[in-house]
């Protein structure tokens, strides 16, 4: 594709993945999309949003299902699915990866990247957490609540020409970028959030972050989780500031009740990304010999329900 009009691709165009597509359309991509099951409704009347960013509704360039084969090798590949056991990313990128295409994931979790970047050794992986409030409401009809901000790095280091580039795509489309040097750090400091308030959210029936706080007992066992969480993000190399259960804390109060991804899925009768936010967290705990008896009992539980 020509330098002015990239081409991005995304696989797993739900809530986030239609988001960030609208987003890179806005700034004069060629969009295209890979769906699965919402396909035909997609096809008749692309993305419908509601957002406070206006209309920002939109339709793939190219819409392609599962198995199909590429009009073109994109510049960018976007993986926006969920991070679920069983799922294989790397297989299911594979059919639009060419030469130089960069691989962007924007999904939540940590230790993500490696199965990606292990397959393609020779395409640069950018790795993005999104800080988001988007859902959907039906086939191809989106809410998208409030934020929007990205924080996106080299993985496993670095943020280079590549990310740079696509950084000013989307803030030529609208959103607010950061660029970090170590996106593995930025990924604990995100888990310090998810890795309690999602697992904890299904466990409380999909409830909302400020019922979850003004539970008997529940700021308390936030906090204790996320001091768990930040035991293991030091003993791991990463030790991240200790204010940050307070802030998490007081920012989460200050926002309106908020149900997150994980909750979504659970009300909606989908699986969860158990593995992705707490799993691997508990893993990496138990390497270092990090006592995590909350996250474990956490994990165990949710086990049992799936
Ligand atoms: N929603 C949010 O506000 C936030 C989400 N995140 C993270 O972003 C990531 C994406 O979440 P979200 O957008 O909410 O999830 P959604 O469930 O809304 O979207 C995932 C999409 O991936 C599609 N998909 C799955 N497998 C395939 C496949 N093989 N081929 C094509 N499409 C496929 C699903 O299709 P189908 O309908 O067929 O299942 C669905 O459209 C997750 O890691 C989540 O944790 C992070 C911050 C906020
Ligand atoms: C931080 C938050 C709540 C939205 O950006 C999220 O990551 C999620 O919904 O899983």
């Amino acid at each position: 594709m020509t330098d002015s009009q990239p081409h991005a691709l995304i696989i797993g165009a739900g809530a986030i993945g239609s988001f960030y597509g609208a987003i890179l359309k806005r700034a004069g991509c060629t969009v295209s999309a890979v769906v699965r099951s919402e396909y035909e409704a997609i096809k008749a009347n692309g993305f419908q949003f509601e957002s406070p960013l206006g209309d920002i509704s939109w339709s793939p360039d190219h819409l392609y299902k599962d198995g199909d084969t590429p009009d073109v090798v994109p510049d960018y590949v976007i993986l926006a699915t969920k991070v679920l056991p069983g799922s294989d990313r790397a297989a299911l990128v594979k059919p639009w990866v060419g030469e130089g295409t960069r691989i962007v994931l924007i999904q939540n979790g940590l230790d993500i990247e490696r199965e990606l970047a292990d397959a393609y050794p020779d395409n640069p992986i950018i790795s993005c957490l999104a800080f988001v409030a988007v859902s959907r409401q039906g086939p191809g009809r989106i809410k998208h609540n409030a934020y929007g901000r990205l924080v996106m790095g080299r993985f496993p280091k670095g943020a280079d020409a590549h990310c740079e580039a696509l950084r000013d795509l989307f803030v030529a489309g609208g959103i607010d970028i950061k660029l970090a040097d170590d996106v593995v750090r930025e990924r604990w400091l995100k888990c310090v959030w998810n890795t309690p308030f999602n697992p904890l959210s299904v466990l409380a029936n999909g409830a909302d972050t400020l019922t979850m706080l003004d539970a008997p007992g529940g700021e308390k066992l936030v906090r204790e989780l996320m001091d768990e969480v930040m035991a293991t993000a030091a003993a791991d190399g990463y030790p991240l500031p200790p204010q940050l259960p307070d802030s998490n804390i007081e920012g989460t109060r200050k926002m309106p009740a908020y149900k997150n991804s994980m909750a979504l899925d659970y009300l909606n009768g989908r699986p969860i990304e158990l593995d992705a936010i707490l799993g691997n967290v508990v893993a990496i705990a138990q390497k270092h010999d990090v006592a995590v008896p909350r996250l474990e009992t956490m994990l165990a539980a949710l086990r049992m329900r799936a």
